[in-house]
Formats: C-alpha cells, structure tokens, sequence
C-alpha cells in the first residue's frame, strides 16, 4: 500500500546539466513535475511587484516597451556582476521558493511522488525539507558545450553563467542521488528508472 504522506522529490543540477530532459521523461511517465524557471518567470510578469522592484533597483532600461522584463539585458548583467545578482536574487528568490511549496501543496492532495526542478535548490540552502535530491549530474568541459549549443552563446558567456553557480562536483556532497549525464539520454534514462523503482519500492514496504 502506498503511504499517505507525499514523497516530495528535489531535481536540481546546474544550467544545462540536463534537468528539462528528465523533467519531460518524468512528466511522460505521469509524474508531476514543479519548474522553478516557470515560476520565476510568472512572478516578474507585467506590472508585478517583483518587475517594479527590479525596475527600482536596475533602472527602467530593463524594462521592454511594452513594460516587460528585458530578460537578455538583465542576463548579460547579472551572470557577469555578482553583487547585481545577489541583487536581484534578493528580490525574486523568496517569491519563488514560496511560489513552489505553494505548487507542491497543492499537488500533495492528489499525488504520492512530487518533483520539482529547481536550478540553484542547493545554493539557496532550502533543500531539507526535501526527502530527495537528484543531481543530474555533467563534467564541466560536456555542460559548458551543451550550454553554447543549446543557447547559441560564446563560451565567455556560458563560463559567466556557470561561475555564477555552484560547481555540480560541490552539489554532489548534498545529493541523495547522482544522475551521470555525460553519456546519452538512454543512459540518463535508465538511471531515472531504476531510482524510481527503488523509491516505489521503499514505499510500498512502509
Ligand atoms: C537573469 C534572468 C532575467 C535571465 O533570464 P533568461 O530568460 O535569459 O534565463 P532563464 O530564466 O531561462 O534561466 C536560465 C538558467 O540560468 C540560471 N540562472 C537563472 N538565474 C540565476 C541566478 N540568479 N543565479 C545563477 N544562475 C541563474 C538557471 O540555471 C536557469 O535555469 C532570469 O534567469 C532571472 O530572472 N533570474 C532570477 C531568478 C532565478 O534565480 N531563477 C532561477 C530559478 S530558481
Ligand atoms: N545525454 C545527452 N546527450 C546529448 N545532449 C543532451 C543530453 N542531455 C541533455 N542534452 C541536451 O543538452 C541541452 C541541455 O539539457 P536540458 O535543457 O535538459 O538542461 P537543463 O538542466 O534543463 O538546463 P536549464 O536549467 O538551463 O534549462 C539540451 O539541448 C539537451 O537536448
């Protein structure tokens, strides 16, 4: 029998280490699967208090013309200057780690097993309350590669954007589990599987 409480799963990992990938296999599977990304970018949607405390703080240059974010803007800002970021961090994060558990409320009504993608879920410290975590997990040469090719951007852009987070070899010490994802999708799959038949059958023992 299943236990009542939810099984409430953290997948992080660091930008383009692979997490949407597992998030689409996890979401073909059925399972549900909270997106921190999505969620940020609805809390600095048109005429939020978010959005208004950027423009205060960066200016309104960062603002589109039609009064919203200029998210490329305040990218190229942010991943090159860490007060800027820390910044702008202090305005979204708390937002958007709330905005999660709101989500993860919610579908704790109706499901057992609960994911939620979450880039910087160890930077920001707020990972215990999680009974897992999964790294997706890529050397740093194959993430700034995938990162340029998926993105188009140079490698001064990509290595700016990976030295604003923390090296996925530091993630590893507060992962339950680490997913390799240096070899194909079939083999980062294989892993979800087989992480996921552990875990039913944990909680189907208890
Ligand atoms: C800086 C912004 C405007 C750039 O927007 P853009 O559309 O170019 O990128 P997008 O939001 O899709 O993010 C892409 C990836 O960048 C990384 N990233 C985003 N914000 C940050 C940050 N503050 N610090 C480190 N890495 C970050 C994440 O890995 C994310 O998956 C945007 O990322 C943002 O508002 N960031 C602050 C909110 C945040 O921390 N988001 C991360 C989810 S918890
Ligand atoms: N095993 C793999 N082999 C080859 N390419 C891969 C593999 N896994 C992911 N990719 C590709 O690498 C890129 C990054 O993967 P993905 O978008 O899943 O990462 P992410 O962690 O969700 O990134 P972000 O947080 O930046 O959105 C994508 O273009 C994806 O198709």
């Amino acid at each position: 029998m299943m236990q009542s409480k939810a099984f409430i799963i953290g997948l992080t990992g660091g930008i383009a280490s692979g997490k949407s990938t597992v998030t689409k296999y996890l979401i073909g599977k059925g399972y549900p699967v909270v997106d921190a990304d999505l969620i940020a970018r609805h809390i600095v949607d048109r005429g939020s208090p978010a959005l208004a405390a950027i423009a205060k703080t960066f200016g309104e240059t960062y603002l589109m013309a039609d009064g919203s974010l200029d998210r490329k803007k305040l990218g190229e800002l942010v991943f090159n200057d860490e007060t800027a970021r820390n910044a702008l961090n202090q305005i979204t994060h708390d937002r958007i780690y709330q905005a999660i558990w709101d989500e993860i409320n919610v579908l704790k009504t109706s499901h057992h097993i609960i994911f939620a993608d979450i880039p910087l879920l160890i930077e920001s410290g707020r990972f215990k309350k999680y009974d897992e975590i999964w790294l997706v997990y890529v050397p740093r040469e194959v993430q700034i590669e995938r990162l340029m090719q998926r993105d188009s951007v140079t490698e001064q852009f990509a290595e700016a954007q990976l030295n604003s987070q923390m090296p996925l070899d530091e993630k590893k010490n507060d992962a339950t589990r680490i997913m390799d994802n240096a070899g194909d999708k079939n083999h980062l799959f294989s892993q979800v599987d087989a992480a996921l038949s552990d875990i039913l059958k944990t909680l189907t023992i208890n």
